[in-house]
């Protein structure tokens, strides 16, 4: 790459970057418009931009704005508002809560009293107890939804049984794989949990083909590649279904895509998923609460919003590598969903950065510095 084209790609990878100070300044002022005669905190972030980018990065970087929950607005503030808002919490805890626990403890008495003879007794039928088990999955996966009250609106053609095809969605929290499994049985990647979720992850879910793995053990990692290249070659599997940014982001921003599924040499359908944070906000923020508590706040919510795009099956297009393919699909998505793309990887949640991140950043610092030098 030409030093020109360097300094481009690392000027709009620090547009990215950059922070929203605005949000931390009084509102309905920006940094460009300054009140006439006082000296403010904005007059000082207005003296460098280096300076501006540097309190920004300390109070807010756009990494940790991807994990931002995002706490509902108050309309409660007035006389009359106030006891309507009281009637809601009373029915929302009171009434719909144990309704729904009620609605999803009688589906789950429905999946696994059935579920339990087909694995046992039909054992020698593979094809016939793999559609009884698909039909189950996708109804357990229905009774979550209902618990939420789900409105979710599906755009697009359903995904079908084809062999070497991977599906892609952006990742907001694990509600994400109920809200496709419910319409279509797919094999998942995700990672391993603790406790009931872990339990039907290595019960129910493993019938539909899910492949578990612990994110922190690199031998894991290696395993999970040779399964996932395994699956996509049998033509009767359950497509596969990989969230690639690995964890879950906002809803608002979109991380890096990890490109494990674009060099399996599949055709790849990307799925974007937007949640409409109405009544509740759904994403998950796994370091806060855990997810049973998730579950609990979307079942004392009114409902849960959203809308899901099956887009269009994108194919390596010849001298891409498997690195741009992602990026490519991260745009398709991030563009149908309305996300910010940030230039992240999204397993910083867990790790430090490494010495080449580091020096990636220092570098594009130091070609923003000399373009700001040249221009002088
Ligand atoms: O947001 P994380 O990193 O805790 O990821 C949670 C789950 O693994 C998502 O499926």
């Amino acid at each position: 790459m030409n030093s020109a084209g360097k300094l481009t790609s690392s000027s709009s990878e620090l547009d990215l970057d950059r922070p929203n100070i605005e949000d931390y300044l009084p509102s309905g002022t920006t940094i460009q418009q300054e009140p006439h005669g006082k000296l403010c905190l904005r007059d000082l972030l207005n003296i460098s931009p280096t300076l501006s980018e540097a309190a920004g990065a300390i109070v807010d970087d756009s990494f940790t704005r991807c994990f931002k929950s995002n706490p509902p607005e108050p309309w409660n503030w007035n006389v009359y508002l106030f006891p309507l808002w009281c009637c809601g919490v009373v029915v929302r805890n009171l009434i719909l809560y144990p309704a729904r626990l009620l609605v999803l403890t009688i589906g789950w008495m429905i999946v696994i009293s059935f579920f339990i003879p087909v694995r046992f007794l039909l054992k020698g039928h593979d094809k016939l107890r793999k559609k009884i088990q698909r039909s189950l999955v996708e109804m357990m996966c229905s009774f979550f939804v209902a618990s939420w009250t789900g409105v979710v609106k599906y755009h697009g053609p359903r995904p079908s049984i084809r062999p070497k095809q991977v599906f892609v969605a952006n990742h907001t929290s694990m509600i994400d794989f109920i809200i496709l499994e419910q319409m279509t049985a797919f094999a998942v990647i995700m990672q391993k949990h603790p406790g009931w979720v872990g339990f039907l992850q290595t019960t129910i879910l493993e019938s539909v083909g899910c492949i578990w793995f612990n994110r922190s053990e690199a031998k894991d990692r290696e395993i999970v590649a040779k399964k996932l290249r395994e699956h996509v070659q049998g033509a009767d599997n359950n497509p596969l279904l990989i969230f690639p940014e690995g964890t879950c982001v906002n809803n608002q921003y979109t991380v890096m895509f990890k490109k494990g599924a674009f060099e399996l040499g599949c055709t790849v359908c990307p799925v974007a998923i937007k949640y409409n944070k109405i009544f509740v906000d759904a994403f998950w923020n796994s370091r806060k609460q855990s997810f049973t508590m998730h579950l609990h706040q979307l079942m004392t919510s009114w409902a849960v919003v959203c809308d899901v795009w099956y887009l269009e099956p994108q194919t390596l297009k010849p001298g891409e590598t498997p690195i741009e393919f992602a990026e490519r699909v991260r745009d398709i998505i991030a563009h149908r969903a309305g996300l910010k793309k940030v230039p992240w990887d999204g397993y910083l949640k867990y790790s430090r950065p490494s010495p080449k991140l580091k020096e990636g950043k220092q570098q594009n610092y130091a070609d923003s510095m000399l373009r700001r030098l040249e221009e002088k």
